[in-house]
């Protein structure tokens, strides 16, 4: 006999985990079937990992870059890439104890198998069969490896944090988030770094702003930037290192190569074609924007979501929402897609929010559209010979100067960003940002002095 409860989590990643607890509070039985490690993506091989590496890469900095001329006489003997590890692993194993008890407090059931439909209400997992009123497909994602001769001599994300030496010489293949931060991780750790991008700049759909001093802040203390290159074949050499062949003719020697060229949604192998969830034609499921696919019953969150956005708070925040309009009686409740803010944790960060120049003027006209910018040097850097710009800019729009886009690069732009959030999301104007009193000294005023 299946074991029936009010509500099964597929996948205990960030949507999954956030969804379930929220859906017990609200006083559902519900089940949690995760493959792997509970946190998913995010707590395992994404965010929390790369977070970890991003502060390292900081020390390093501030110790080769900044500690001299703050007048420390700094010998570093060793970096144990080990000990880094060990500590971030270590960590992450707290994380999982925190789920633990979590999921213990709120009574939800956690099964660790391979789950897959076996109809419309019903998953089998580890030969068990588990039936719900409501199912939530919370899969994630997996990286994505290029279809070129000798690829699988080079490893994704997930390799990258399973590495237990550091590469000497690295090769980091793409142009998105992933690309840019591990390459800037590896340079800063001290890995011989090269990023290859297709086209001419990394995350070139960002503001031109953010991507202009990325590339600059790369030139002068980051890693190699290859433009215009596109791998074409993989080959091992007979000493283990690898030789990356491009199309434009040249090529390059490494010993890892890393491949950072997106992610797939994980739907292909769950039992979907025993449901009627439709999926789109690279496998996202389709949803309506209340987290319904088309298979009553059954919901989807996160990365696997057509037209959604691959971060972790939202899946997390798609996913409450959605336990809130099942179980707590929120029957409008639903995820806005709009206005989410982004970090990426380049060197320097890069924190980004709304419409980028070129599309403000696209959707309001150029003459609708007013630009603030300002450019200066970090002090935190200003004192040192490796003197590091920030930029920010706003974008407005209207006769009211409505605030519909925030860009930011430089130290400290990761943690900025989150309260202007608010003020955006709010709808403010430049004259609201500049009656805020500025804090000084710091990077964030900019965004309350710009002229
Ligand atoms: C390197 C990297 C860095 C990132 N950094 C950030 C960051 O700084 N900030 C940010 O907001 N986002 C970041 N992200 C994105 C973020 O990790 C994802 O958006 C988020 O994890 C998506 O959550 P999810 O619930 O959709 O899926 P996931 O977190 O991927 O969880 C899905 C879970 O489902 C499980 N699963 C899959 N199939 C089955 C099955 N059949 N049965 C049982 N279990 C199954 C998987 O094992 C996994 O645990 C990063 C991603 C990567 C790869
Ligand atoms: N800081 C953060 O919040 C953070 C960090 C990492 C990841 N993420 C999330 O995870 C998602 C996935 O990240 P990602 O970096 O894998 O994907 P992405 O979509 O951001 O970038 C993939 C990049 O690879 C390039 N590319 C695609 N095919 C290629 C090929 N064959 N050869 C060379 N380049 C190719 C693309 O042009 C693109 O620039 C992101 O979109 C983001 O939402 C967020």
């Amino acid at each position: 006999m299946a074991q029936h409860f009010d509500y099964i989590a597929l996948g205990a990643g960030s949507g999954g985990i956030a969804s379930a607890n929220r859906a017990a509070m609200r006083g559902a039985k519900v089940l949690v079937i995760e493959a792997q490690h509970v946190g998913g993506t995010c707590v395992n091989v994404g965010c929390v990992p790369k977070k970890v590496m991003w502060y390292g890469a900081h020390i390093a900095e501030a110790m080769h870059l900044y500690a001299k001329d703050y007048g420390f006489d700094v010998t570093v003997n060793n970096f144990n890439w080990n000990t880094l590890v060990d500590s971030r692993e270590a960590y992450i194993g707290r994380i999982h104890d925190a789920y633990g008890r979590g999921f213990a407090n709120n009574k939800v059931t956690l099964v660790n198998g391979y789950g897959k439909f076996v109809n419309g209400n019903t998953i089998e997992v580890n030969g068990e069969q588990y039936t719900a009123d409501h199912i939530l497909i919370a899969t994630g994602g997996a990286p994505t490896i290029p279809n070129i001769p000798g690829a699988e001599y080079g490893i994704d994300s997930n390799g990258f944090f399973a590495l237990r030496e550091q590469p000497k010489r690295v090769a980091v293949v793409g142009a998105g988030y992933i690309a840019v931060e591990l390459a800037g991780v590896l340079h800063a750790l001290g890995s011989e770094t090269h990023l290859l991008v297709r086209k001419h700049a990394p995350l070139r759909n960002f503001d031109p702003i953010l991507v202009d001093a990325l590339v600059e802040a790369m030139a002068t203390d980051g890693p190699t930037l290859h433009t215009h290159s596109i791998p074409k074949q993989v080959v091992k050499n007979a000493d283990g290192s690898l030789t990356l062949e491009l199309e434009n003719g040249n090529s390059l020697e490494v010993d890892t190569l890393i491949w950072a060229i997106g992610r797939s949604p994980a739907t292909g192998n769950i039992g979907l074609e025993n449901t009627d969830v439709q999926l789109d034609e690279k496998g996202y499921v389709i949803t309506d924007e209340q987290q319904n696919t088309t298979a009553k019953g059954i919901y989807c969150v996160g990365d696997i979501m057509k037209g959604g956005v691959e971060l972790t708070p939202v899946a997390v925040k798609a996913g409450r929402l959605l336990s809130e309009r099942l179980f707590g009686n929120m029957p409008d409740a639903k995820m806005d897609y709009s206005l989410i803010p982004t970090v990426v944790f380049s060197h320097p960060a890069i924190g980004t929010m709304g419409l980028t120049e070129p599309e403000a003027v696209e959707q309001y006209g150029e003459d609708k559209v007013k630009v603030y910018t300002s450019t200066f040097t970090s002090m935190y850097t200003a004192v040192t010979a490796h003197r590091q710009a920030c930029k920010m800019k706003l974008v407005c729009a209207g006769d009211d100067e409505v605030v519909v886009g925030i860009h930011g690069i430089g130290f400290g732009m990761d943690e900025i960003l989150q309260g202007f959030g608010v003020a955006m999301k709010m709808g403010a104007t430049k004259a609201q940002f500049d009656a805020v009193v500025a804090i000084h000294p710091t990077g964030a005023e900019e965004f309350v002095t710009m002229r």
